[in-house]
């Protein structure tokens, strides 16, 4: 990079539902080594809840809730953006940790369309154990298809869920998909921030161990691609803001009995004096006991996203009710 260049780098973080982005992000945070980063987080769900789940510096996260920014929100993303310009100082990087379901190329296309900013690279998450399922997907696959093919990084995730020789066979079938980025496989993002940032040389690059990747653009055309189908259209969202409180193993009955078309379900419940984390994506599921939440989190909140008229959102609400 020019020492000169003024802009502010940004890097698109992409990656179908619950991929591991915000793992990622988080993990990137704990490694700054002093660099300032900010971080522009989309959110699907009808609640935003990724916000709150970022450990950013006060003030270091902007969000775009409630619905795409790839899709209807360009307005929006440009204001962000120049919030994150107009900041004094202004951050050292900018990461925009797009909603799952968005496609990066468009967002890319409004961030190259604003001159103060420089555009780092676009890294997508691959879950190792959900991928192979979901790019045979015929309404999801296309969705996967892209978001790697736009990428110059793909962040293999979850790869201590995945078994070696299928590991392998997950990458070639991704290398073939997208021949021009490189690959990385991760655990809980722990992927060295120089290479996530650029600041390595290919060569150098090549000397880490273990697969780290290549990160820079890979030369293909980034601005070529069509828009996806809306998503509005083809997603459907259930969220839910109530004062109640689960008792922990009823918690994790109900959450055994998630309705299949479920694709992620992420929030924050009331127990008997504590909170819980939870995180569903297909039928994984994570509990984690959490002994505060943000402050303005009073009450039980949870979004999931499921395809329309695959998830049972009577059967959600039937299963949350209290
Ligand atoms: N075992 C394992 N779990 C992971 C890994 N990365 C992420 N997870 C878990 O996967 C779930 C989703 O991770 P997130 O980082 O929230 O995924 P996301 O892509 O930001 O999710 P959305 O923003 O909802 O699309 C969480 O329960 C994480 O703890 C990983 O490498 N290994």
């Amino acid at each position: 990079m020019d020492s000169k260049d003024q802009r502010l780098p940004l890097t698109v973080i992409t990656g179908y539902l619950g991929a591991g982005k915000t793992t990622l992000v988080n993990h990137m945070l704990r490694h700054a080594d002093g660099r300032r980063i900010m971080v522009l987080v989309n959110d699907f769900g009808d609640i935003a809840v990724d916000a709150d789940l970022i450990e950013s510096q006060e003030g270091d996260t902007l969000t775009l809730a409630n619905g795409c920014i790839c899709c209807s929100m360009g307005g929006d993303l440009f204001y962000a953006l120049s919030d994150a310009l107009d900041r004094q100082p202004r951050p050292d990087h900018l990461l925009i940790e797009a909603s799952g379901v968005a496609d990066p190329t468009r967002i890319s296309e409004i961030a190259r369309a604003e001159p103060e900013l420089r555009l780092d690279g676009t890294i997508a998450l691959l879950d190792a154990l959900g991928f192979p399922a979901l790019v045979d997907d015929a309404q999801i696959g296309s969705s996967l298809v892209r978001q790697i093919a736009a990428a110059d990084l793909i962040v293999v995730s979850k790869s201590d869920l995945q078994a070696p020789d299928a590991l392998s066979e997950l990458k070639a079938q991704v290398a073939a998909l997208a021949p021009t980025a490189r690959q990385i496989e991760a655990s809980f993002g722990r992927v060295p921030l120089e290479v996530l940032l650029g600041s390595l040389s290919p060569a150098e690059v090549d000397e880490i161990p273990q697969g780290c990747a290549h990160y820079g653009h890979s030369g293909h055309d980034h601005a070529n691609h069509d828009h996806a189908e809306d998503h509005e259209d083809l997603y459907s969202r259930w969220s839910l803001a109530r004062d109640c409180i689960f008792g922990q193993q009823e918690l994790a009955d109900v959450l055994k009995d998630l309705p299949a078309g479920l694709l992620r379900l992420k929030g924050f419940v009331k127990l008997d004096g504590c909170w819980a984390l939870v995180q569903a994506v297909g039928g994984r599921v994570e509990i984690e006991s959490l002994p505060r939440v943000p402050d303005h989190i009073k009450h039980t909140t949870l979004v999931a996203i499921g395809l329309k008229g695959q998830m049972d959102t009577v059967e959600l609400n039937r299963l949350f009710s209290r």
